[in-house]
């Protein structure tokens, strides 16, 4: 099986073997081309040779049109997930006409009806979901680390900060000290206060940015970047089962 996420900013593939071991995986910035970084992938791919592509979009109708026409080349049949609020394994408050569907099978990909669960996505946005023993409850989108600080630079006269890193939440004394770590405090600062809110709450990360976010969050993290993956395979293991 293949299984492709197209995020706002990379997309991920992973290659998995008949019992679900992964084969191989990769994530490349998509520069607003998916379609044609898909392109540039499509003879990997033919040589992997799936049964089946499973995709998870948040990038919209237009571009997904242009993913399809790009996949339809590789006769290899391929479905995109459909978010489902009256899922079997989990039931969502949430308007499922917007859930984005990568937060959808981050969750999927974690719930557990013994559990009460905050799913953190650190991708492009923040995302955050409470699940209440695979209910889920609704949640929270903020922008990250590199759309905060593009922000700052394009709403500002003087901010001019392009790049440096985000390792800290210590005060600043310099422009780019206080730009890296107000972004990260804002960030770290609203994962706590939803922790201190929920402390019987299990608290699950995932996406690009969680390892560097997980490290300043004053509870035990469960870092997870198989979390979509896992979510692939129920969504599309469960649609095969009767
Ligand atoms: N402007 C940028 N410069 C460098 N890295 C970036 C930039 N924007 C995003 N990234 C990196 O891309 C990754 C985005 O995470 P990911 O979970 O793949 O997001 P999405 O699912 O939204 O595409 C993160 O690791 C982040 O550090
Ligand atoms: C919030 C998101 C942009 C996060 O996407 P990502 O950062 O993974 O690219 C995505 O889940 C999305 O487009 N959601 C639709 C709006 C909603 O979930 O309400
Ligand atoms: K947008």
């Amino acid at each position: 099986m293949l299984w492709l996420d197209l995020g706002n900013t990379r997309l991920k593939y992973w290659l998995t073997d008949d019992i679900g071991q992964i084969v191989a995986h990769d994530a490349k910035q998509h520069l607003q081309a998916p379609a044609e970084l898909l392109m540039g992938l499509t003879d990997r791919f033919e040589r992997y040779a799936p049964d089946f592509i499973g995709i998870s979009s948040v990038l919209g109708d237009d571009l997904n049109v242009k993913v399809s026409d790009t996949l339809s080349r590789l006769n290899i049949p391929f479905d995109f997930v459909h978010v489902n609020a009256a899922h079997p394994l989990m039931n969502s408050a949430y308007n499922d006409q917007q859930l984005g569907c990568d937060r959808w099978l981050q969750m999927l990909g974690a719930v557990d009806k013994k559990k009460r669960q905050c799913v953190i996505g650190c991708g492009t946005a923040v995302t955050i979901d409470l699940i209440d023993h695979a209910e889920h409850l609704g949640g929270y989108i903020f922008p990250s680390i590199y759309l905060q600080r593009e922000s700052l630079f394009s709403g500002t006269k003087q901010i001019t900060i392009s790049n440096g890193s985000f390792d800290s939440v210590g005060q600043g004394v310099t422009t780019q000290d206080a730009v890296h770590r107000g972004i990260l405090l804002s960030i770290v600062g609203a994962i706590n206060e939803i922790s201190h809110r929920h402390p019987n709450f299990e608290m699950i990360m995932t996406g690009g940015d969680a390892a560097i976010i997980a490290q300043h969050v004053n509870r035990p993290v469960h870092l997870r970047d198989d979390l979509l993956l896992n979510g692939l395979a129920r969504y599309f293991d469960h649609s095969k089962q009767p």
